[in-house]
């Protein structure tokens, strides 16, 4: 009877491949097409945690700070990101941005020219994006899940600026994980009142009235044009959390 173990697994009779898979690799080229199959993929995310994970585990307290890729360099609120970067950076923290432009590269700007370190997690785009000149830790990743997951796990806290959609996202999923007690003592400081106000106010009058949503939810969310205070209340966050 024909047999053999191809790995771990039995084939027996007419189930018997021909040759061996170190044949297999090493005996021909193939054909570039299994780069783009799901196992493969799960390698290349497996590798971005990995890579991910390795570039940041010294990184001791981090804050993340979120908002539009598209302010131009005058708006005011690029400032504002500069002096949260900056002040952040002062107080011992790093600061993490998505490493791109507007509101990301101020603050970037601010944390490295004070010295501290200032780090930006990039996306892979359909378009080109890269890294600002102002990041001095960079990873850039290919899934969108595992760049989420460096945010969340090594920031202990985000100051969101003005955005997008892209900072929605990044905002409902803290406030979600939050929510869901996935990360604890972590603030979240909207920087921006009148641009936030419209959110904050559909969120109570149509959330929270529909039930959808409960006052602690809202209560989670700290809005300020104050960027004094958004530092502060990271400082404080972090006081508390070297108590317990
Ligand atoms: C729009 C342009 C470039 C975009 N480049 C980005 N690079 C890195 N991270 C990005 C980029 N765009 C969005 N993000 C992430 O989403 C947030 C901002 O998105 P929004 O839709 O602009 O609010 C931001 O915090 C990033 O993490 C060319 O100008």
């Amino acid at each position: 009877m024909r047999s053999k173990f191809k790995g771990p697994i039995l084939q027996r009779r007419n189930q018997v491949d021909p040759g061996t898979t170190d044949q297999r690799l090493l005996d021909s080229r193939g054909e570039g097409n299994w780069v783009h199959t799901d196992p493969w993929r799960v390698l290349r995310m497996q590798a971005e945690l990995v890579e991910g994970f390795g570039a940041l585990a010294e990184l001791g307290p981090a804050i993340a700070v979120f908002g539009s890729a598209r302010l131009a360099a005058d708006n005011p609120w690029r400032a504002a990101a500069e002096t949260v970067g900056r002040r952040l950076a002062e107080e011992g923290f790093a600061v993490i941005t998505g490493g791109g432009p507007g509101a990301m590269e101020s603050a970037n700007k601010g944390a490295s020219e004070a010295g501290g370190v200032s780090v930006g997690l990039g996306i892979e785009l359909p378009w080109e994006s890269g890294l600002n000149e102002w990041v001095d830790v960079g990873v850039n990743f290919r899934y969108f899940f595992a760049r989420k997951t460096m945010f969340v796990k090594y920031a202990q806290g985000f100051v969101v600026f003005p955005g997008g959609v892209g900072t929605l996202d990044e905002l409902f999923e803290a406030l979600t994980l939050v929510q869901t007690e996935k990360i604890t003592d972590f603030p979240i400081v909207l920087v921006g009142a009148s641009y936030w106000r419209g959110l904050l106010d559909w969120m109570r009058g149509t959330q929270l009235a529909a039930g959808t949503i409960s006052e602690v939810d809202l209560d989670r969310l700290i809005l300020t044009d104050d960027v004094e205070e958004a530092v502060a209340r990271m400082i404080t966050a972090r006081e508390e959390g070297s108590h317990r």
